[in-house]
């Protein structure tokens, strides 16, 4: 069975460190993975001061080399240095706003794996491509094309780009379709995740959902208040 995960993705935020002393004060022993992916600069910080619960962390990004010459990049082993375990690749708002491609993609999940890291590959349609019915074949292609070359253990998410910080998610049955494609398409027991808009209220329903092994969550990781229900409501669905 897939590993469940609750992944928190803070995004360019810095919250409070004390929610996540909160959230792991909350559950000492959660019965699924918790992670909180917070901006590179307090990763170091952050995972210290978890390093006695049971609460993972991870980075948003990494660059495709180990170091070099890359001014304002972060590699992978250095992420994993800072304590992270996981990285989120690909995610849409790096595709849209520095332009990164499938092919990028890969090269940064292949580079992570290198380093120790979990990669957490992101793929999504937009609202355009969901009207036009090219919802399948967009993402089947970001897949394909994101996918590291190896058997390494790695997650999928799968955030519409239309559902992110909108307060709108799709159906259960939209979800549920696109679930079955990744299921069909990545490595047998890949944890595959849903992302976009998910809240306490609407946690439980999108976790009963088929091939929904967890969720990435944006605004609601950003609270224990906000994130901890959704935590509850993944080890309440295992
Ligand atoms: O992009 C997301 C997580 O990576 C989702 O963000 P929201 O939960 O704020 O919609």
């Amino acid at each position: 069975m897939p590993q469940k995960i609750a992944a928190g993705n803070w995004k360019m935020n810095a919250p409070d460190p004390a929610e996540a002393d909160t959230l792991a004060r909350q559950h000492p022993d959660p019965g699924v993975t918790v992670l909180l992916c917070p901006p590179a600069t307090l990763l170091a910080s952050l995972s210290e001061r978890l390093s006695q619960t049971k609460i993972q962390t991870g980075g948003q990004d990494c660059h495709t080399a180990a170091s070099g010459a890359h001014t304002g990049d972060v590699s992978a082993a250095m992420l994993a240095a800072a304590g992270a375990g996981h990285v989120i690749l690909g995610h849409s708002e790096r595709r849209a706003d520095h332009g990164e491609s499938d092919g990028l993609v890969r090269e940064k999940a292949e580079a992570a794996l290198e380093a120790g890291l979990t990669p957490i590959i992101c793929v999504g349609e937009t609202l355009e491509e969901r009207d036009a019915e090219r919802t399948l074949e967009v993402i089947e292609g970001q897949l394909s094309g994101s996918l590291p070359r190896t058997d390494a253990p790695l997650i999928v998410a799968y955030e519409p780009v239309w559902a992110i910080g909108t307060g709108r998610t799709p159906t259960p049955d939209q979800i549920e379709k696109v679930h079955a494609l990744l299921r069909a398409q990545a490595p047998s027991d890949t944890p595959l995740l849903y992302g976009g808009s998910v809240k306490g209220s609407n946690a439980a329903e999108i976790f009963a959902i088929a091939n929904v092994d967890g969720a990435l969550v944006g605004g609601a990781s950003l609270t224990a208040e906000a994130f901890s229900p959704i935590v509850s409501a993944l080890e309440a669905a295992v």
